[in-house]
């Protein structure tokens, strides 16, 4: 679960938001919407530790994350977040097995025997079965994304931030990532999805809605 209250982002003399309560509860998915500018982007990467926040605090699982570390924010990042993008950021000069490797998580403890199962069972979710020695620079789009998803499922984030995660797809390989979205949640995961896309939000079961703000004279 993840419970912030008072949230701040002041940009130069820009407020991007203020006093923002963000509530997500295990299991639940969050949209987070509003016009282009007004700090959707901004709001996941304070919540995923990447920026700092300008005022508020953030409890995620009891935890309070604004005060960590820097050594805690990277444990943060390696075991409990899980970062979703429209550009899948991915390493792309390499193989998908290679990216599932760095997904990180409790994974990184099990044999190698087990990591291969816990792969390939990943890239059947997102069908692609068999496909783990392909080089992702050579991937579609949407494959692309679903090999992000993969390295979701190996990783088993409890607290995902998905960025316009289906800006860039067609309607299938969209439907693919709100269902393996939605089978997160449904493992446990707290999940918050910036989007423009009024489906998207119909999947979700809540959603934030972020106004724009005019500059501060
Ligand atoms: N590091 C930064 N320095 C200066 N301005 C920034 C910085 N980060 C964000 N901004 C500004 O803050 C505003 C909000 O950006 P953000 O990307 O969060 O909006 P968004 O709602 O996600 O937009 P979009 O829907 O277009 O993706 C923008 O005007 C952006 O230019």
């Amino acid at each position: 679960m993840i419970s912030a209250h008072g949230l701040t982002k002041t940009i130069g003399q820009r407020t991007l938001w203020e006093e923002l309560d963000v509530t997500v509860n295990s299991g639940e998915m969050m949209a987070v919407r509003g016009p282009s500018g007004s700090g959707k982007s901004t709001l996941l990467n304070c919540l995923g530790l990447l920026e700092p926040l300008t005022a508020g605090h953030v409890l995620i699982q009891g935890a309070n994350t604004t005060s960590y570390n820097q050594r805690q924010q990277r444990i943060f990042r390696r075991d409990t977040l899980g970062y979703l993008f429209q550009n899948y950021a991915l390493i792309e000069n390499t193989s998908i097995h290679d990216n599932l490797t760095v997904a990180g998580g409790e994974n990184r403890k099990l044999s190698r025997t087990e990591k291969h199962k816990v792969y390939e069972e990943a890239l059947e979710h997102v069908g692609l079965t068999g496909r783990s020695r392909d080089l992702v620079y050579e991937l579609s789009g949407g494959e692309q994304q679903r090999v992000a998803l993969a390295r979701l499922l190996v990783k088993k984030p409890v607290f995902i931030l998905a960025d316009e995660p289906t800006g860039a797809l067609d309607d299938d390989n969209a439907d693919m990532v709100i269902s393996t979205l939605r089978y997160l949640a449904e493992k446990g995961a707290s999940i918050l999805i910036a989007t423009h896309n009024d489906h998207v939000e119909s999947r979700c079961d809540t959603s934030l809605v972020l106004e724009s703000r005019a500059l501060v004279p």
